[in-house]
């Protein structure tokens, strides 16, 4: 195949409401796209980038100049036999894995279109259709967080996530609970704001009856994770530490990990996570598709990455305006508490013109 051009565009797209996090609070999300020429066909990849290196060391302006200086100038001229080979080309240049997946993606949806094959079906999905679930930032006081709680469950989610950090935590949980019962599918993401320090505290939340607690510590610390899992009964499930199907190994080894939360912009694209899958379903680990707050174009790709066999937890494949008023695709739509896996090629979406237009802030051609 041949890879004629890159497009880097950057799009700013408001958030219906601020999401805060144990790293800050964000009221837009400033996406960078990258759209690819192959062989005359568009296809189009979504960085998951934040713009400040909050959520992990990759950052918006980083991956344009790393796009653009590194890993668009390795594929030039480049006969890729197909996007498989995108991976296996920008390998010699370390890290950036976020970057490497956007332009994986859009690659990959270039030539799926060009085959007429949905992501779905190149990835393996079982299943047409999966389970929402949400992920409710932290907000100023518990009854705002019960309302909101309230509202998602009313729209049918199958599965609360609650934001916590400390000082935000214990007392949240107990609220939920005492609010909608002990049925109710549960869990916390603190985006590695604790310490083995907090063990103790931690360990208040066992009686709960959370599914998972995710990425307490540092993201460098399996070994610390592994301690932690020794203190606490609930089950301890990591996300910014997987980077790879080499280091979900490791922290499934190192018992770190007992939930994996695969997100394929983290790990260096949707064929890292299907073979981070593979070795998760082999040795009995579930996963589930994590969120990055993508826009229907990364949606559309993660619904049909949560299809596959062993994501058996509702992932945060929320829908459109859990994030956006308006999206850059046609808008995700909830059925009965799941979102339906697109069955056209490629991502099965594109870009609505008139809206890409109306949020474009920066766009760059790079001929190849
Ligand atoms: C859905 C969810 O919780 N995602 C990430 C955190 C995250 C990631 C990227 C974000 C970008 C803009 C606003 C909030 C964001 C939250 C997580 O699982 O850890
Ligand atoms: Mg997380």
């Amino acid at each position: 195949m041949k890879l004629e051009g890159i497009e880097l565009r950057r799009v700013a797209m408001p958030l219906v409401s601020p999401f805060r996090t144990s790293f800050g609070t964000q009221t837009t999300k400033d996406i960078l796209l990258v759209r690819a020429v192959v062989d005359g066909v568009d296809g189009w990849g979504e960085c998951v980038t934040l713009p400040d290196p909050v959520y992990s060391a990759e950052y918006t302006d980083g991956a344009v100049d790393v796009l653009r200086g590194h890993l668009v100038p390795a594929l030039s001229g480049v006969d890729l036999a197909g996007a498989h080979m995108v991976s296996e080309v920008l390998a010699p240049i370390k890290g950036h894995r976020m970057a490497k997946a956007a332009v994986e993606m859009a690659v990959l949806d270039a030539e799926l279109r060009a085959q007429g094959r949905p992501f779905a079906r190149e990835l393996g999905a079982v299943r047409t259709r999966v389970p929402c679930g949400v992920s409710v930032g932290i907000m100023d006081e518990i009854p705002r967080l019960l309302d909101a709680v309230d509202a998602y469950l009313s729209e049918g989610y199958a599965r609360i996530k609650l934001k916590i950090e400390p000082g935000w935590d214990v007392d949240v949980v107990r609220a939920v609970r005492e609010r909608f019962g002990d049925d109710l599918a549960l869990q916390v993401d603190a985006n590695t704001a604790y310490t083995l320090r907090d063990a103790q505290h931690l360990a208040r939340l066992d009686e709960f009856g959370l599914l998972l607690i995710e990425q307490p510590l540092d993201e460098e610390d399996l070994l610390g994770h592994a301690d932690l899992a020794r203190m606490l009964s609930t089950p301890i499930c990591l996300d910014e530490s997987i980077t790879s199907a080499h280091t979900a190994a490791q922290a499934i080894r190192l018992g770190a990990t007992s939930v994996i939360n695969i997100k394929p912009g983290r790990v260096g694209g949707y064929l890292e996570a299907r073979r981070i899958h593979d070795l998760a379903a082999a040795q009995g680990v579930p996963v589930w598709c994590g969120g990055m707050v993508e826009s229907g174009l990364g949606r559309a790709a993660n619904i049909a990455l949560a299809a596959l066999p062993g994501f058996v937890l509702p992932g945060d494949v929320s829908v459109s305006d859990r994030f956006y008023r308006t999206d850059l695709t046609e808008p995700f739509v909830m059925r009965d508490g799941h979102l339906d896996v697109p069955q056209a090629p490629g991502l099965g979406v594109a870009p609505l013109p008139d809206v890409l237009q109306e949020v474009t802030t920066w766009t760059e051609w790079i001929p190849m």
